[in-house]
């Protein structure tokens, strides 16, 4: 039930679209509307949106965007509105005023835009071809539409003036002649003989279409005659020997069998368009639908009642596989509506259940018909909303990309990005696993593929990939194949942007990239389906998403338990509740040992390395022996959890995303509910370099760019950056050292810890740094180790390297500049500042330039101003000195700096 204010709004889009006027577009504008019915502009659009993913609504992606009511549109235009959004009123107006969708000859099939769209398109150009059009073979099982088709073509050809109103179009049924090739020529032809003179229907259909069904029952003799009137437009009457006569009948031919089988090599040449019409089969879940819904209501038309069906019907409607495709879907829904209709005592209402299906039907029930008779409520026909799957789909990849362009355009960060990108994705997925019901054994097929598939890409990446996700992801390519056309069309609309996207995504998670490859090539090798861009992007987003979780918050979550899939669906419930992958399964038979168990979650976790913590949770006590045989992993915490629900599980999930430590969070759950839980450490925290710098993490990052030089490919030496100011904060500090063994701290200001040595950049660059590296790294490098890594800094850490490193401007310049300043500031003072403040100067006049160049903020330093104005001598020199550096660069230095530099310079003697 919607709420009123919901029913408020459509009551006035459906009032203004009745009278609708491209004049006045802005009445259907979300602003006007808040305007006009006082609701919160929010609000109104909301409802809107949502309205128009009911399919109630349609939407003009302009600026503004418009939302018109889609009924009224097609009642008004007396088209079938097909799809919910549009880019511009020009398209939608195009869509409203064009022949092709108003209901007229070709328009009226349905798939005429998708699957029958290339038949529709033959079927045109053969019958304008000046100045009598062409012949066309139709091909195609039986009940394709063949001979609706034929029909629909000559509609075509009266509505655009080809041929005259008051045409005709003659049927030839072959196979009434089978055996009576002569009569067929007589009746064709026309005869004069025997004193018998009758006119044979090429003449009658002068001007008209003559159709001719199941050719592949005509006689050779007749094919042969036929092709010479082909050739130019003449022909005899049997038995008349000199006289030819002429006829401009337009030729259209019919058959179930392949052309070569079904006619003569020579008459097949002489027929430039043969076009062959799809099986029900081939054709997209949502045209299935649709002719269903269109022959029910020709039906109601029919007996004149307002027809109400159950959904278990329509289920089974759709899964049913017709051998004999639309003309068979035609007669079940015939023979279902006659056999409710016998059992009716109602005059005006006709109930359609499931029992009112032929029997073939029902006995061959393979689909999983989830929703049973009378469970829901019926359906009534003229009510029912068409699926507009495919507007709802791409609409979902539409904010999936414009999501993207805003991460691209800057507005928003990769996280944000990655967090709202899932957000569509299970909107996506919610919609093909709940709505949409499938044919259990395509999707079956393809859920089997893709299980095995994970499960070696699984072992071979190390990666997460949950079981839910091979269930949607088959689901999704599944739908992907139905509507195969139409995404194309959209697709080409958007190519731009799923370049951009994927070449992005390319750069920024090559793993993801890399393992999506390999799911997109072994799906190619073994279902034959190349992945289109856009499922590309949801599997690399998808991995990123279940990988990323657990990254993010450092604990893998692991849920083992007794029974078939017990594990699997509580973790699955619960990341999907918590819309986080924190937990993985492994579900174990009964008669599974504890020890079998360790293995397979030992190679597990070393498959998964850079977690630090690793939380168990299982339902027997037993189990909680699997903890000792994992003691030899080094570096990680194991919390063992027992006796384990859906809702603990909850509770331990949200607690890890808010990042609370293992143990509170263990001790507190577990006295809670009255479980039983144990830590085991195995921790020995890896040595680490710490760099960080007051001049920001940048300058920090590229010194330890710079060290990063030093090392191998597999050091046991953590490099890590850390942000200065952050780093002064009492529990930062406590953080910093609980998580890491700190060997050295190496930046450009020492942040003083009592316990650990400070390399300072200057060090470095005077060589100074490597006189104690190899009392710092004795530990944990080799003598080689060490040789290497002071070699390597030496050759790093000259000042022009460092300098280039440290700036985007040129160094050369920056530095002569620098060196001059320095300089002047030294003769001014009349002092001399030893190397090591040099240098330090340098590095930081440097990096201060840049910073004030490309206008990055630089802090106010407390009591600044009161040092500039006590200070008065020292700033004038100051000024003096960098005077040409602030010319040149165009900068003023802050008064803050200033006060930098005389206290740097202070503590020279130091
Ligand atoms: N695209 C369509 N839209 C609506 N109705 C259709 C469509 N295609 C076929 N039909 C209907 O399905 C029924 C069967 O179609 P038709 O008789 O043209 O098939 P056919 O291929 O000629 O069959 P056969 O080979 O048995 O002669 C007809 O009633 C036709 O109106």
């Amino acid at each position: 039930m919607y709420v009123q204010t919901k029913k408020e709004l459509l009551d006035y889009i459906e009032q203004c679209t009745m009278d609708f006027q491209t004049e006045a577009l802005h009445r259907y504008s979300a602003n006007y509307i808040s305007r006009e019915k006082n609701i919160s502009r929010n609000l109104v659009s909301q409802y809107l949106n949502e309205l128009v993913k009911e399919g109630i609504l349609i939407k003009i992606n302009s600026r503004p965007v418009y939302f018109m009511h889609r009924k009224s549109l097609e009642r008004l235009y007396d088209v079938k509105v097909t799809k919910s959004l549009f880019y511009s009123i020009d398209e939608l107006m195009e869509m409203l005023l064009r022949s092709d969708y108003c209901q007229k000859d070709f328009g009226k099939a349905i798939g005429n835009q998708l699957s029958l769209s290339y038949s529709v398109e033959q079927c045109k150009a053969a019958v304008r071809y000046p100045p009598f059009g062409l012949p066309i073979l139709i091909v195609g099982s039986t009940g394709t539409g063949k001979s609706y088709f034929a029909r629909l073509t000559y509609e075509y050809a009266v509505n655009n003036k080809l041929i005259d109103a008051a045409s005709n179009f003659y049927v030839i049924n072959c196979s009434e002649f089978k055996n009576d090739s002569d009569k067929l020529g007589r009746l064709v032809f026309g005869e004069n003989q025997d004193g018998e003179e009758r006119k044979g229907m090429l003449e009658m259909a002068d001007g008209s279409i003559l159709f001719f069904d199941e050719v592949h029952n005509l006689a050779p003799d007749f094919q042969e005659r036929l092709f010479i009137y082909m050739d130019n437009g003449r022909f005899q009457r049997i038995g008349e020997k000199d006289r030819w006569r002429a006829s401009s009948a337009r030729l259209i031919f019919a058959t179930t069998k392949k052309p070569e089988e079904a006619l003569l090599k020579t008459l097949l040449r002489r027929i430039p368009f043969v076009t062959q019409m799809p099986d029900l089969e081939e054709r997209s879940l949502n045209e299935k639908e649709e002719l269903i819904i269109f022959f029910l209501k020709k039906e109601a038309k029919r007996i004149g009642r307002e027809v109400y069906f159950s959904r278990q019907v329509l289920n089974i409607l759709l899964n049913y596989v017709y051998k004999e495709n639309v003309g068979e879907l035609e007669n079940v829904i015939r023979m279902s509506c006659a056999a409710a209709y016998l059992n009716s005592t109602d005059d005006v209402k006709l109930q359609i259940m499931s029992y009112h299906l032929p029997a073939t039907l029902l006995s061959d029930i393979k689909a999983s018909v989830e929703v049973e008779d009378g469970k829901e409520p019926l359906i009534y026909l003229a009510d029912f909303q068409r699926d507009v799957s495919m507007d709802r789909m791409t609409s979902l990849f539409d904010d999936l990309l414009n999501t993207f362009l805003k991460y691209a355009e800057n507005e928003i960060s990769f996280e944000k990005f990655l967090e709202a990108g899932m957000e569509h994705i299970y909107a996506y997925y919610d919609y093909i696993v709940f709505e949409r019901c499938y044919s259990d054994v395509k999707v079956k097929a393809i859920i089997k593929v893709l299980s095995s598939v994970f499960e070696e890409i699984t072992d071979k990446y190390a990666v997460v990939i949950p079981a839910n996700c091979g269930f949607v992801l088959s689901r999704s390519i599944y739908t992907i194949t139905q509507f195969y056309a139409s995404l194309e069309l959209w697709e080409k609309r958007r190519l731009e942007d799923l370049n951009h996207c994927l070449e992005w995504l390319h750069s920024k998670l090559p793993q993801e990239t890399a393992v999506a490859a390999e799911v997109s090539s072994a799906i190619k090798g073994n279902l034959d389906l190349q992945l289109n861009q856009i499922s590309e992007i949801f599997l690399i987003l998808n991995i990123k998403a279940y990988n990323r979780k657990l990254e993010l918050n450092d604990t893998l979550g692991i849920i083992i338990s007794h029974g078939y899939s017990t594990a699997g669906s509580i973790a699955d419930t619960c990341n999907q509740l918590l819309h986080f992958n924190i937990f993985n399964a492994i579900d174990m038979p009964l008669d599974t040992k504890v020890s079998e168990i360790a293995l397979k979650l030992k190679k597990y976790i070393l498959g998964h390395a850079g977690y630090r913590n690793i939380l168990l949770l299982v339902d027997m006590g037993s189990l909680e022996e699997i903890g000792k045989e994992l003691e030899d992993i080094p570096n990680i915490k194991i919390g063992i959890i027992n006796h384990i629900s859906t809702q603990l599980v909850l509770e331990v999930g949200s607690r890890i995303l808010q990042r609370q430590p293992m143990d509170k969070y263990l001790e507190e759950v577990c006295k809670e509910v009255h479980s039983s839980c144990k830590i085991i450490s195995t921790e020995r925290k890896i040595p680490t370099i710490l760099f960080t710098s007051e001049l920001g993490n940048e300058a920090a990052e590229r010194i330890m760019k710079l060290f990063q030089h030093g090392f191998s490919e597999k050091r046991h030496i953590n490099l890590v950056l850390y942000d200065y100011y952050e780093l002064l904060k009492n529990q930062e500090i406590a953080q910093v050292f609980s998580k890491y063994h700190i060997v050295c701290v190496v930046g450009t200001l020492d942040p003083g810890f009592k316990d650990v040595p400070f390399i300072s950049l200057d060090d470095l660059v005077t060589n100074k740094g490597t006189a104690y590296l190899e009392k710092i790294f004795v530990p944990y490098l080799t003598k080689k180790e060490i040789d290497f890594l002071e070699e390597k800094i030496v050759e790093n850490f000259s000042l022009q390297n460092v300098v280039e490193s440290l700036t985007i401007l040129n160094a050369d310049t920056l530095l002569s500049f620098v060196v001059n300043a320095v300089k002047r500031l030294q003769a001014l003072l009349k002092c001399d500042l030893n190397n090591k403040t040099i240098i330090g100067l340098y590095v930081h006049i440097c990096c201060l330039v840049e910073r004030l160049v490309t206008k990055a903020v630089i802090e106010a330093r407390p009591g600044e101003k009161e040092f500039i104005r006590k200070e008065k001598q020292f700033v004038s020199y100051v000024n003096s000195a960098f005077r040409e550096i602030q010319q040149h660069y165009k900068i003023q230095l802050p008064d803050g700096e200033i006060v930098f530099l005389y206290e740097y310079i202070s503590h020279n003697e130091e």
